[in-house]
């Protein structure tokens, strides 16, 4: 109780600093409670458990459009505000193969190491302490995620955040960053902090971190309304309606096309030139006391985890790859990228026609190309066999697996429920997948039994469980997506032959 007053006093005191910095949630610049606090119009910070935690509610409806956050260029940490520190400049000058994302992060680290006398200190007091993305997952929680695909993407986050920090290191010397700062779990920390909290900017292709604005929890793109709904769902009121037609004549052609151009960006926010502010607009009507949202771009499941460390229960976006042998990727111009199943099972259209084509003689492929890559079926034949083909290769994948769904959501159960680590292993006694429990007490240190009396999993090991949840709840979906695969051609092949006999 007196923890959760302590933190809403300490956001209290950073919601101040932000609105002294011009941060506002409201369009009119002389609202009484400017300087007290940058939220209290349109936005509050509040806790959503189910869909990320820390985020922003909507203090009053919000209708699609409308402007509902703006924060200054002066207040976006980037590198070119951090390095206006002559000392920062001079060194980062002395490195310039450093990528820019690289400098971003050595100048939040710099900065870090500034404490209380950095400018961004009430900001930067208010970060994560510890964060889910792949680059963070151990060699147990990769394993965890059991499908190739998931586990080569890991890898290789890995071994890039140990070379850029390794390339970094010599001016992160020169810089006499404290030894803490200076590890492989500072510069994760710094480079998940960048990677899961930028916003694009112009500028510099690293981004910007941005105070207040990093709060917005992810939706994912795909459920907009056309322009034309969104033209007249826009009331004429809004603050960012009277931002353009104050320029003149609301008729002439040359606000029209500025109309036009906002339109491209209404929803979600940018950085905008003519007002020097990071802009934010509601992507659709909320009622008072929903989460507001912001869309960082379109993401499979695996990308959410690889950038941002969390994963969608419902992804419109998820896609997943199945293993294909080398003749299916020769016998089309389709590229490996668009071979894949959609999030509802769904084989991709460039699959199924990929498929088609090699499921057809060679000798006959260049008479029938054109039915193929136009989304034709050629024959009952040639769609039944593909059909099997595919449901056959979804099954040897999921057989393949150690651990089936129902096994997975039973240890995913037991997670959820389970208090401490006696609880827990109690009820995951009887699972099959004791030697994946096993590798987490080993990579945990857990193995002795004494351990087992103190019940409360330590700090590494409840960060390490939280890991493997999301491997778990990945790998979860994933087989979802085979399995109603199956079904979906199952269904195809039922009816082709139903079609055959009438
Ligand atoms: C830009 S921050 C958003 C604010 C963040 N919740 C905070 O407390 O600072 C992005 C992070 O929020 C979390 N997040 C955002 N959207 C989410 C969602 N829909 N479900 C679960 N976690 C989400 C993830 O940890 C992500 O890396």
């Amino acid at each position: 109780m007196e923890e959760e007053g302590e933190e809403e006093r300490a956001m209290e005191s950073f919601l101040k600093w932000a609105a002294e910095l011009g941060i506002s949630d409201s369009p009119s610049t002389n609202r009484p409670q400017l300087f007290r606090s940058s939220l209290g119009y349109s936005l509050c910070v509040s806790h959503f458990p189910q869909s990320g935690g820390r985020g922003l509610g909507a203090l009053r409806d919000l209708r699609r459009g409308e402007l509902i956050l703006k924060v200054p260029k002066s207040a976006l940490m980037t590198s070119e505000s951090v390095m206006e520190d002559n000392h920062l400049a001079i060194a980062v000058n002395r490195h310039p193969s450093l990528s820019f994302a690289q400098i971003l992060v050595v100048c939040l680290l710099y900065e870090m190491g500034k404490g209380k006398t950095s400018k961004w200190h009430p900001y930067l007091k208010h970060l994560p302490q510890a964060y889910d993305i792949l680059a963070t997952f151990g060699e147990f929680e990769k394993e965890a995620l059991q499908l190739d695909e998931a586990r080569w993407v890991t890898e290789a986050a890995v071994l890039k955040a140990k070379s850029e920090w390794k390339g970094a290191n010599g001016l992160m010397q020169e810089l006499n960053l404290k030894p803490k700062l200076l590890t492989f779990k500072a510069w994760l920390w710094a480079a998940a902090t960048i990677s899961s909290r930028t916003l694009h900017i112009p500028w510099d292709e690293a981004g910007c971190l941005c105070p207040v604005g990093d709060l917005f929890n992810y939706d994912a793109p795909g459920k907009e309304p056309s322009h034309l709904e969104e033209v007249q769902c826009l009331q004429p009121n809004t603050f960012f309606q009277a931002t353009i037609l104050s320029n003149g004549d609301n008729t002439t052609i040359a606000d029209a096309e500025q109309l036009d151009s906002h339109f491209e960006r209404l929803t979600d926010g940018g950085f905008e030139e003519d007002v020097d502010a990071y802009c934010f607009y509601a992507r659709e009507n909320y009622k008072k006391g929903e989460q507001v949202l912001l869309c960082y771009g379109t993401y499979t499941n695996l990308e959410l985890l690889e950038h941002y460390g969390f994963l969608l229960p419902e992804n419109p976006n998820d896609k997943i790859f199945i293993p294909l042998e080398p003749d299916i990727y020769s016998s089309s111009s389709w590229s490996k990228e668009s071979l894949y199943i959609h999030h509802n099972g769904e084989p991709s259209f460039s699959l199924v026609s990929a498929l088609r084509l090699w499921a057809t003689p060679q000798n006959n492929r260049r008479s029938v190309g054109h039915l193929a890559y136009s989304g034709s079926q050629l024959s009952s034949d040639n769609e039944i066999f593909v059909m099997k083909w595919l449901s056959k290769t979804c099954r040897a994948v999921l057989e393949n697996l150690p651990t089936s769904i129902d096994e997975d959501m039973l240890l995913l159960n037991a997670m959820d429920s389970s208090q401490d680590l006696c609880t827990f292993l109690g009820k995951t006694k009887l699972l099959s997948c004791r030697e994946e429990i096993c590798a987490f007490l080993e990579a945990n240190d857990l193995q002795n039994e004494d351990s087992f009396i103190d019940v409360l999993l330590s700090r590494k090991a409840r960060r390490s469980m939280d890991k493997w949840k999301l491997a778990v709840q990945w790998r979860v979906k994933y087989k979802k997506v085979l399995t109603d695969c199956i079904s979906y051609c199952n269904e195809i092949i039922r009816s082709l032959l139903r079609m055959d006999e009438t």
